[in-house]
């Protein structure tokens, strides 16, 4: 195995975390929805142009505002300003796809996105990196605990997200689940002849104290899946012993792939992870394949155990309003 650093923000606090984690969400949102980290900025044509140092840019952002004035002026260049709209139109139609785990990451979104005004909702497509098969009400339900505790609580004038949650009446039948969420995703991201892997913006996991990362368990089967987008855990050795899961390559083509994790009884595992790859567990294993596209937030209590660790210090990413 070869050792990639990953990048690892500590926090003292929780709200630290919570903080944190909610600009870079929101931080990979403009990403998605605007090919910019900070929306206002690239909205502003005289900051973009004070961004970019050579007279070559300066000229290339005269002229496109220019064009864009022409266009919309007169109405004589047509060509050029239905091309305006068919792009104004794809921009509008963006989406910003994520997929959540359950446990704790949810008290954590809910405790830094609610206050933020500036998520966009409307254009967030939610998908589940591993649901529990329990019914929609069960404390258990991932799907269930995230609508209860963020998505009920988005005031109504903010939008509201396409959620994607698996199909309640198949709790009995793991494989049939795991199907049918497989072709929500083949629906969503093109069909599995035209991409091979689906490229969520951002998939956000947890890491429970065995190592478990989705419903990706230590030395389960389902951790060498390479041809299913999801695929049905059976005898899960801790939770709801049924489940279904996002697997390991698709986890690992995420543009994005973030890690939250907090608190004490973390530690042991946070140092297995980070110290002993060789381990295999599952957070190790896309800590490995998605190198460079991970990123860790931690409390400091997490991180306590292990030794020789860079932690980086965040710099928030998105000019708060
Ligand atoms: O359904 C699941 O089991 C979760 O998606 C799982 O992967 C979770 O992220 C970890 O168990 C950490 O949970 P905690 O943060 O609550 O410890």
């Amino acid at each position: 195995m070869t050792t990639a650093v990953p990048l690892i923000y500590s926090f003292p606090e929780f709200s630290g975390v919570a903080e944190a984690v909610a600009d870079h969400i929101v931080a990979a949102q403009n990403h998605a929805l605007y090919g910019d980290y900070n929306r206002k900025k690239s909205l502003s044509d005289t900051n973009i142009a004070s961004q970019f140092s050579g007279a070559a840019e300066s000229m290339r952002l005269t002229k496109s505002v220019s064009e864009h004035h022409s266009a919309s002026g007169n109405g004589t260049n047509t060509s050029s300003s239905s091309r305006e709209q068919r792009k104004k139109k794809k921009e509008e139609n963006r989406r910003f796809r994520i997929g959540l785990s359950g446990g704790s990451l949810i008290n954590v979104l809910r405790e830094g996105l609610l206050k933020r005004q500036d998520v966009e909702w409307s254009k967030w497509d939610v998908y589940f990196a591993d649901e529990r098969l329990v019914p929609f009400d069960s404390p258990e339900s991932n799907y269930g605990k995230a609508k209860s505790q963020i998505f009920d609580n988005i005031p109504p004038e903010k939008g509201y997200p396409n959620i994607f949650p698996i199909e309640e009446n198949l709790l009995n039948d793991p494989q049939e689940c795991a199907d049918t969420y497989e072709k929500t995703l083949i629906k969503g991201f093109a069909s599995k002849d035209s991409v091979k892997l689906p490229m969520f913006d951002l998939i956000l996991l947890g890491c429970a104290p065995d190592g478990h990362v989705a419903s990706l368990f230590p030395n389960h089967e389902t951790l060498r899946e390479s041809y299913a987008w999801c695929a049905p855990v059976l005898n899960a050795p801790s939770g709801p012993p049924t489940r279904i899961t996002l697997t390991v390559p698709v986890i690992c083509h995420s543009h994005r792939v973030m890690f939250v994790v907090e608190g004490a009884t973390k530690a042991p595992v946070i140092s297995t992870i980070m110290e002993r790859p060789d381990k295999g567990l599952p957070a190790s294993i896309i800590n490995e394949k998605a190198a460079g596209r991970i990123a860790w937030f931690v409390d400091d209590d997490a991180v306590k155990d292990v030794v020789g660790i860079t932690k980086k210090r965040y710099k928030f990413l998105v000019h708060s309003e």
